[in-house]
């Protein structure tokens, strides 16, 4: 791991019980905050999120001033459930109308900036299971605590529940397979972000509002490495929210989800000149696990060599010109 890293690992890291919703109220002053949720087809789950964050956040003590579901061309009774939890709902649609009409969640959180306004977004997946408003309070942490910090990312962990049985750790695969093992290789100074595609996290409009929102599920990896290329490293914080439980999609499923992915790396590896020349490519991967009071990180080292084809190979290309029959 760059020493880098694990600096920033050291001063930009918290965990959501760092920061007491009392005293975020404190620090609040005039800052308005919205909190988002795309949703598509989220009814099972969208009124309880909803919910905990009134009840807590807004009843309780008055931190967040609105709370507004964007319905994403959802088919069920998303909308209605929102509403009866008592959420602004806007159709995806329906924002900005001559701007045409794009897909998918990064469309979604894009028109959310032209629905709500706070001068921070809180932005919560709809589809988790066993949500808390820690979530919401722990992003908002360094946000209000810190002006130098633009951006803030959750991280937690990530079980794969299938058939009600979690398996520890088996989530967040695109995040494992592709995303983590692209940006260890093209930038290497975000390999402390543990969750870089995770649902939850929060910005400063001023800073989110000048940068392009990737659509569909590119939204997370370009949001992360715009911050990077135009605020720096140290304009990020992370924030350890515990557990995260959320609806997994088909491994068909993800596969889309991972061409999104790898041409949002590709989009801003030619946009941000790291295409020519291409830098030696770094060959170590960090990855983290749970660890009594954080985490624990292993990098290795993904390097690969190469062999040059056998027939080059003097022992192989005489060997093989005296053995018969093989055209
Ligand atoms: O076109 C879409 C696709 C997804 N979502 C929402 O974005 C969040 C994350 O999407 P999903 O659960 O499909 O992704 P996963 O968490 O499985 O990677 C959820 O609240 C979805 O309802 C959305 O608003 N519009
Ligand atoms: O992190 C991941 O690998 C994917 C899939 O997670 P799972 O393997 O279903 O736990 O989930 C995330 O990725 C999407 C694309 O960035 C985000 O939009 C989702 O909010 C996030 O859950």
């Amino acid at each position: 791991m760059l020493p880098e890293v694990a600096s920033w690992l050291r001063r930009r890291t918290s965990t959501a019980g760092d920061w007491p919703p009392h005293a975020l109220l404190a620090a609040k002053g005039a800052a308005r905050i919205s909190v988002v949720l795309p949703a598509r087809d989220e009814e099972a789950t969208v009124g309880a999120i909803v919910a905990a964050i009134r009840a807590d956040l807004v009843e309780r003590i008055p931190l967040v001033d609105e709370i507004v579901v964007v319905d994403s061309r959802s088919t069920d009774r998303t909308a209605a459930v929102a509403a009866a939890a008592g959420a602004g709902v806007v159709a995806q649609d329906a924002v900005l109308p001559g701007h045409g009409r794009m897909s998918g969640k990064g469309e979604a959180l894009w028109k959310s900036l032209a629905a709500t306004s706070g001068d921070l977004l809180v932005f919560v997946d709809a589809d988790l299971r066993g949500f808390t408003s820690s979530y919401v309070t722990g992003l908002l942490g360094p946000l209000l605590a810190d002006p130098s910090v633009g951006y803030v990312k959750g991280c937690y962990d990530r079980p794969l529940v299938e058939g009600g049985r979690p398996v520890e750790g088996g989530g967040g695969r695109v995040t494992e397979l592709v995303a983590r093992p692209l940006i260890n290789l093209h930038w290497p100074l975000l390999a402390g972000v543990m969750q870089p595609l995770g649902g939850e996290y929060a910005g400063r409009r001023a800073l989110l509002e000048r940068l392009p929102f990737v659509t569909g599920y590119g939204v997370e990896l370009g949001l992360l490495l715009d911050v990077f290329q135009d605020s720096g490293l140290d304009a990020i914080a992370q924030v350890d929210l515990g557990r995260r439980v959320h609806a997994h999609q088909s491994t068909e499923a993800l596969g889309e989800m991972s061409g999104q992915i790898m041409l949002t790396a590709w989009s801003r590896l030619e946009r941000h000149g790291r295409m020519v020349p291409l830098g030696a490519p770094s060959t170590a991967l960090t990855q983290f696990r749970r660890a009594p009071g954080g985490h624990d990180t292993r990098t290795s080292d993904v390097g690969v060599g190469e062999r040059p084809p056998m027939i080059e190979v003097p022992a192989y290309a005489a060997a093989r010109s005296f053995t018969p029959g093989r055209g």
